[in-house]
């Protein structure tokens, strides 16, 4: 798995982001976040705030009117996300993160498009780290439950080696004792090695668990701290346990 980091501290820097879908539309209105090699940062915020349209920035799949996002010291703006993928951005969707007519093992075959050659031997790793996926792989993706979907969907994202993986919502749907084994999976990878961007709705678990966290409001930065001290912060309490 491969890390990141510069020698200058950063490993990606979103500056004063402008984007949105329709001509007119500004979703983001100038949103600025940094994440450093071995970091786990949230992003949080009301329905509609605009934080899966960042992780799309970032991406590469919504194009940034304004600003920049810098990845290891590279100016990425005017990359798409093939460009995005190659200098290191894994990205996992929300929706439609798996194809469930296909199995396990040509999920993670197909996500490897980067680098073929290394999909038989970064397959094995996957299965080594997730021994669920291994008992699975001849399955289809289908039949799977949402939290071992959710692996899967993960796993995906990690067959080109990604410096920085990024999730959206990932335990959107998940019963609480699902979302609570995802959450562990995340901080293991992260423990071994990789940075983590992620959106999530359930704020307060998602801060518990990263070094930072971001609050988005209406396209625009919010609030910024560390994840257990927002975690702790009664402001994002009320809003988001409503007292
Ligand atoms: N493909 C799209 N085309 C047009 N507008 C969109 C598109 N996707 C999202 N939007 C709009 O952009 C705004 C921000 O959506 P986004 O999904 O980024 O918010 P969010 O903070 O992730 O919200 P949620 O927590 O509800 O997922 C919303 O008003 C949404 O309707």
């Amino acid at each position: 798995m491969a890390n990141g980091g510069l020698a200058n501290g950063g490993l990606l820097a979103v500056d004063g982001v402008v984007a949105g879908y329709g001509a007119a539309e500004q979703i983001l209105k100038g949103c600025s976040l940094r994440i450093e090699a071995g970091e786990i940062v949230s992003i949080i915020g009301p329905n509609g705030a605009g934080k899966s349209t960042l992780l799309k920035t970032i991406a590469g799949l919504v194009s940034a009117r304004e600003g920049a996002i810098i990845l290891n010291g590279a100016d990425v703006t005017g990359q798409g996300a093939l460009g995005r993928a190659k200098h290191g951005i894994g990205f996992v969707p929300q929706e439609r993160n798996v194809f469930g007519a296909m199995t396990v093992a040509e999920n993670l075959e197909i996500s490897g498009f980067q680098d073929p050659g290394k999909v038989r031997e970064r397959s094995e790793e996957l299965y080594a780290r997730y021994p669920m996926l291994a008992s699975k792989r001849r399955a289809l993706a289908r039949t799977l439950s949402g939290g071992q979907r959710q692996i899967l969907a993960m796993a995906m994202g990690l067959m080109n080696a990604p410096a920085l993986l990024l999730l959206d919502e990932p335990t959107a749907g998940l019963s609480p004792r699902a979302a609570e084994e995802l959450f562990e999976a995340i901080v293991a990878l992260n423990k071994a090695g990789l940075p983590i961007l992620m959106v999530e709705q359930h704020a307060l678990e998602a801060l518990e668990i990263s070094t930072r966290g971001y609050v988005l409001v209406s396209g625009r930065n919010s609030r910024e701290g560390s994840g257990p001290a927002l975690a702790a912060d009664p402001e994002i309490r009320r809003l988001f346990l409503g007292g």
